[in-house]
């Protein structure tokens, strides 16, 4: 295949919009095809700017084109999209050549359509002037068009956030995360791995969090020595929140309900010294096998994984943990960085339905921590529906539980007026999130 990292860029565009996650689908490419580093990361790239700036690209390929975009077919859509991106958005790209791989492309399945996508991108290229005109005169459908949220997230957002904190909020979303680790504090000391890692010539900066490392110029970090032999993880710093906010002791016995991959989950086990019984559930089988696979390589011997949907109230666990950790199923706005897919697979709808998943394990969560015990609940969503309202309709209906202040176990930087946490992309440089601690007091 004359232009492999293309192609694959195409193809996962358009599994993509069957439903396929970006991650799990480059992943599986790239192995597929033993692609080189190199073409990894131009294929990542294509993909990623290409969802991040997805609606502006299609406003724009549809005043130059006579098919409208929801009229192509996926590949011939992805083909002309994926120029476009190389066109606007990548220095280093001639743009002859993103016009001509796209229609080298579209020829291999579509041969017919060549032609036209040819005109269409020659006609682009003709108009580049063009391509930050929006002509739209409401204001969320330009936010909409301008940041590539759909109209209703935009909405949502102003509603919940006023329009200055949206328009620095929906920029922060299409922004490229850093890569950070959580160093496995059980192995070795943050500063041993940062040498380790500044050895080999890769550049490392302290996060906020205690165990978290920046990194950069790290290529496939998951096929590394250090990475094999369990001395981090990969998370993002938010994510290694909840664990420290449910300040969990050695010989606790804890309960994650929703709990794979296990990132959290092997952090409690590390905050545990590896000492103590740590529970873990998950809806979906084949992810339980992540959380074994991360406990073994971490070394950690303490999580018992296990099929369980966290909606059904288990009797046997009635009183029974110190801690509990609710890190709910959510719409996963604040994770738009890293998964911009998620834009466009989200509805309106179903936050309504993750809401009433969220409060029913939460109560039965009520059921399993003991007097003067804690339950964590945290999503990766920044929504008020998923979080605050959450919050306060579980403490109107269990009058047994009172809001914990967690300002002790955040870093400087996070901590707020609140007694719980939300993190913004735009704010912090995280991913969003959502932490609050509740103590059982009778
Ligand atoms: C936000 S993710 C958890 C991430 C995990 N705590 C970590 O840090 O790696 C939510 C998890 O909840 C699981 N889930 C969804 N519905 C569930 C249910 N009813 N009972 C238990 N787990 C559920 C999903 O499979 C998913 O793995």
């Amino acid at each position: 295949m004359k232009d492999l990292a293309r192609y694959v860029a195409v193809k996962t565009l358009c599994d993509i919009e069957e439903g396929a996650f970006s991650n799990i689908k480059l992943n599986y490419y790239f192995k597929k095809y033993d692609m080189k580093p190199i073409d990894r990361a131009f294929t990542s790239e294509i993909v990623y700017g290409t969802l991040r700036n997805l609606i502006k690209i299609d406003y724009f390929i549809n005043k130059f084109s006579n098919i409208k975009t929801s009229k192509m077919t996926k590949w011939v859509l992805n083909s002309i999209r994926i120029a476009v991106y190389q066109i606007f958005f990548m220095d280093k790209v001639p743009e002859y050549a993103a016009i001509n791989e796209s229609v080298e492309i579209v020829k291999q399945k579509e041969k017919k359509a060549s032609g036209f996508v040819n005109g269409v991108l020659r006609s682009i290229l003709r108009n580049r002037e063009q391509f930050n005109q929006i002509n739209v005169k409401d204001k969320i459908k330009k936010l909409s068009i301008q940041y590539s949220h759909p109209e209703w997230m935009v909405k949502m957002f102003i509603d919940e956030f006023k329009e200055q904190f949206t328009e620095e909020l929906l920029k922060a979303n299409n922004t490229t995360p850093n890569l950070t680790i959580r160093v496995n504090t059980l192995k070795i000391s943050k500063e041993d791995l940062k040498n380790i890692l500044e050895q080999k010539g890769i550049k490392v900066y302290d996060g906020v969090v205690e165990e978290a490392l920046i990194l950069e110029d790290f290529s496939n970090i998951e096929k590394s020595e250090e990475f094999n032999k369990g001395l981090f993880i990969i998370q993002d710093e938010s994510s290694m929140l909840p664990s420290r906010v449910l300040d969990v002791k050695e010989g606790m016995k804890v309960l994650d309900l929703c709990s794979a991959p296990g990132g959290k989950t092997t952090h409690i086990a590390q905050l545990m010294n590896n000492r103590g019984e740590i529970t873990a559930f998950d809806i979906h089988e084949h992810k339980l096998k992540l959380i074994k696979d991360n406990s073994r390589r971490l070394g950690i011997d303490i999580i018992d994984a296990k099929l369980k949907d966290a909606q059904i109230f288990m009797e046997e666990y009635t009183d029974y943990a110190d801690r509990v950790l609710v890190d709910a199923p959510c719409s996963g706005l604040g994770l738009l960085r890293k998964k911009p897919e998620i834009k466009y697979n989200v509805k309106r709808e179903d936050i309504n339905k993750l809401t009433l998943i969220q409060k029913s394990i939460l109560n039965n969560a009520a059921k399993y921590v003991k007097k003067d015990g804690f339950i964590v609940y945290s999503t990766c969503t920044i929504t008020l529906q998923e979080n605050e309202w959450v919050i306060e309709e579980f403490l109107k209906e269990n009058d047994n539980f009172v809001l914990e202040d967690i300002n002790e176990f955040l870093p400087q930087e996070l901590k707020t007026q609140k007694k719980y946490v939300k993190i913004f992309p735009n704010v912090h440089k995280m991913d969003g999130f959502f932490i609050a601690k509740l103590k059982r007091i009778r």
